[in-house]
């Protein structure tokens, strides 16, 4: 038991763990329902992406509502606000995230109350207290894709992330058996390490993680986004070079990444920028970071600073991020360094 177990011998955040499991399960299953009922050749072809908006919103909406009900004096940082569904410009959107939103949950919320609960994620974060970051699906564009997306929910205390749980509807539960069941929640509390177990199965079902070993980067292989505008897939592949990389990057969407990283998939993340202006936000690897370390591995920015999830919604103090085992850390880092100054 972990040292902050307090003296009634329940585990620390053990209430915390259950109520995040339960709210990213439900968001699963709206996510999973949205992509049934509304992602069809024709939105695919079209690039429509109404169907991920309806679902980022129902999303959103039945996290924030869990947590309140087990946390009801919890702040959150989520992605999405509830703008878009207001007034008469917002009521075909509204009408079918209502019905979305009611037709997985067993307590019907009224459109009202599904705004509100949308709205409860636009606290403005910070280093005091404890607040949740919530990213109701990211991987938006896997999602559309039919690949790999994840509801990500992590609880910040105090500046630092302390529990994180992804899930992942469409990813293999074993990397070498593609082809059978998909759906994976990992989750890790501070101090506790990291397990996945399928989604849908209680605790019982989990089963601890950890990240390669691999001591060698020539050995190694990394993880990037699919998106080219999300992670520079050059500076990536510069990096790669210098390592002695040879296998092909492992691309895939959201933070389905991570969990790959920390269960071994894969040994490496990375995650160049792209701009000098774009800054990362948190609800895109609160969750993760903590999975990461949990199961042994580092995570940083590009210059081998911890993520700092104090400052606000955003991670305006770092640029990138670098993960991987203890191992070939460093050694990753230090190319990332040597290949960022050969560009300036
Ligand atoms: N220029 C940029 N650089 C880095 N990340 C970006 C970006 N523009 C958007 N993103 C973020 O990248 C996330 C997806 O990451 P990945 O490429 O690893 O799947 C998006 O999350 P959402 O899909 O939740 O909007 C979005 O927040
Ligand atoms: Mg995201
Ligand atoms: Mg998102
Ligand atoms: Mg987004």
């Amino acid at each position: 038991m972990s040292a902050r177990a307090c003296a009634t011998g329940v585990a620390y955040l053990a209430k915390e763990r259950a109520a995040a499991i339960e709210a990213v399960e439900s968001a699963s299953r709206v996510c999973k329902a949205v992509f049934k009922k509304l992602v069809t050749d024709e939105t695919l072809t079209k690039k429509d992406k109404s169907p991920v908006t309806v679902a980022d919103f129902s999303a959103q909406a039945v996290v924030n509502s869990i947590i309140e009900k087990h946390f009801p004096d919890d702040a959150i940082v989520g992605e999405e606000d509830a703008k878009d569904l207001r007034g008469d410009e917002g009521r075909a959107l509204r009408e079918k995230v209502v019905d979305l939103v009611n037709s997985t949950t067993k307590h019907p919320m009224s459109a009202d109350e599904i705004l509100r609960a949308i709205d409860r994620g636009q606290y403005a974060g910070g280093p005091t207290g404890r607040h949740w970051a919530l990213d109701p699906i990211d991987g938006t564009k896997g999602f559309l894709r039919g690949e790999q997306f994840a509801v990500c929910l992590a609880l910040i205390i105090d500046g630092k992330v302390r529990l994180g749980v992804v899930g992942c509807p469409n990813l293999p539960y074993n990397i070498s058996k593609p082809d059978e069941e998909r759906g994976v929640l990992a989750v890790a509390v501070e101090g506790q390490g990291a397990f996945q177990r399928k989604l849908g199965t209680d605790q019982s079902a989990e089963t601890r993680i950890s990240v390669s070993n691999v001591m060698e980067t020539r050995d190694a292989s990394f993880c990037e986004s699919v998106e080219a505008a999300h992670a520079s897939h050059s500076d990536n592949a510069k990096i790669a070079a210098l390592l002695g990389i040879s296998k092909q990057p492992v691309r895939m969407d959201s933070q389905c990444k991570y969990v790959a990283v920390a269960r071994g998939d894969a040994d490496i993340y990375l995650r160049l920028p792209t701009s000098n202006t774009y800054v990362e936000k948190i609800w895109d690897h609160a969750a993760g970071n903590v999975i990461m370390q949990e199961a042994g591995g580092r995570v940083s920015d590009i210059e081998g600073k911890e993520l700092d999830f104090s400052i606000g919604r955003t991670l305006s103090a770092n640029k990138g991020v670098v993960a991987a085992g203890a191992g070939i850390f460093d050694t990753v880092i230090a190319a990332v360094k040597t290949t960022l100054a050969n560009k300036r």
